[in-house]
């Protein structure tokens, strides 16, 4: 099997964790019958620098021409004066937009060997394995017309959802829920919003040929409590793009860090394949990052893109393993803990690989 990866590293930290994923895939490739091509392609603030673009041209006609997108992160504060569509973050939500992948998966995972790391007491985060289902080319993101009237100090976002656009992604987040502990929890602001009315309407008639799973809606606001008191009570959790954006950043906590989590977003041309967190310019180059969220999400890409779901759960049992027997980067270490010691994003990256490699042996 072979798989064309356009490889995205972008800015900051991107570079540094998507390295890492990089390692473990070419691991992969190097036991099986597999290959993977990875096309380095700029995006965000380094191709502001080099093209005058976040998002160059030939980086989307590139990247169009690949079975799967890897990209690290995106952001660079010297770009802060320029307006959203200038930006590094630019390049993302146009990539995002032109792949056409509208479901992005967001798992939160708290693993046993980080349940003194989260704030959350264990007995809260024991066991959470949460679904973040969130639509990603909806909301207030793309939403038309957009501006900001300097002069009349006033500005202006679009929060717009078709049905079609609700219906498609409840539809993902069921059939996942199907395979899971069935249940959806599907979140909105339909006390308040027109566009989350529309949304409870469609999920609620997408459940219905879905009887097996359970649906429940969560206002968002409510909806950013339960999930830091019972964590644990939710399975998928469906949402609109900033809601989601907010809740699976938020679902870092439970995991012990923003480091630990990955995503994958299906539906389009060419599955996209981010972590969570962003370019952490305040540890970028200090070998602080945590590689994990990016190795997860190299697993993800062998799960939806490259059909080794074996070799995905290697890496995840490697991670595991990895966390069990004290590796922490510096987001997840507490101090002189005995049996802890701490590691460079490049040693975390190493022992995972080491481990990888074993199994796959
Ligand atoms: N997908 C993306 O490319 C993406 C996602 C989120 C934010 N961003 C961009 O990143 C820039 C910085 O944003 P921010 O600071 O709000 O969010 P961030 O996710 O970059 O960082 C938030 C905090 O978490 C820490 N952190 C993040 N990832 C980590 C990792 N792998 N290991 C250890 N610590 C980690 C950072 O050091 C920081 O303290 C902004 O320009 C933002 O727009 C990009
Ligand atoms: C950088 C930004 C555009 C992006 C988003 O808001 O979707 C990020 O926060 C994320 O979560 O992937
Ligand atoms: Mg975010």
């Amino acid at each position: 099997m072979k798989l064309k990866i356009a490889l995205l590293a972008g800015d900051g930290i991107g570079p540094e964790v998507t390295q890492e994923a990089v390692n473990v895939l070419e691991a992969v490739a190097a036991h099986g019958r597999h290959s993977f091509e990875f096309v380095p392609l700029l995006i965000g603030g380094v191709a502001i620098t080099a093209k005058g673009s976040p998002l160059p041209a030939e980086t989307l006609e590139q990247t169009l021409a690949c079975d799967a997108a890897l990209l690290g992160a995106v952001g660079d504060n010297k770009f802060n004066h320029l307006s959203p569509n200038e930006r590094p973050e630019a390049g993302l939500l146009q990539i995002r937009s032109a792949l056409g992948g509208f479901a992005n998966l967001r798992p939160a995972t708290a693993y046993k060997a980080l349940a003194d790391n989260s704030p959350l007491r264990p007995e809260i985060t024991e066991g959470v394995d949460i679904l973040f289902v969130r639509e990603l080319l909806g909301g207030l993101y793309f939403g038309e017309p957009r501006w900001w009237d300097r002069e009349k100090e006033l500005a202006h976002n679009t929060m717009v959802y078709s049905k079609a656009e609700v219906v498609r992604v409840a539809k993902i987040a069921f059939q996942l829920a199907q395979k899971r502990k069935k249940k959806v929890t599907s979140v909105d602001k339909a006390n308040v919003l027109e566009v989350s009315q529309l949304w409870r309407a469609a999920v609620t008639e997408v459940a219905k040929d879905y009887p097996d799973v359970t649906l429940e809606h969560q206002l968002v606001d409510s909806m950013a409590i339960h999930l830091m008191n019972t964590p644990r009570s939710f399975d998928v959790v469906l949402t609109e793009n900033l809601f989601g954006d907010i809740l699976s950043d938020e679902s870092g906590v439970i995991t012990g860090s923003l480091g630990m989590l990955p995503s994958a977003t299906l539906g389009g041309k060419v599955n996209l394949y981010e972590p969570v967190h962003g370019s952490a310019p305040d540890i970028a180059g200090t070998g602080k990052a945590n590689p994990i969220g990016a190795i997860l999400t190299a697993a993800l890409v062998l799960r939806h893109s490259a059909g080794l779901e074996a070799e995905a759960k290697v890496i995840e049992a490697a991670v595991i393993e990895a966390l069990e027997e004290g590796n922490r980067t510096t987001d997840i270490a507490r101090g002189n803990i005995v049996g802890q010691r701490t590691v460079s994003t490049t040693e975390m990256g190493k022992i995972i690989l080491d481990k990888v490699k074993a199994s796959l042996k």
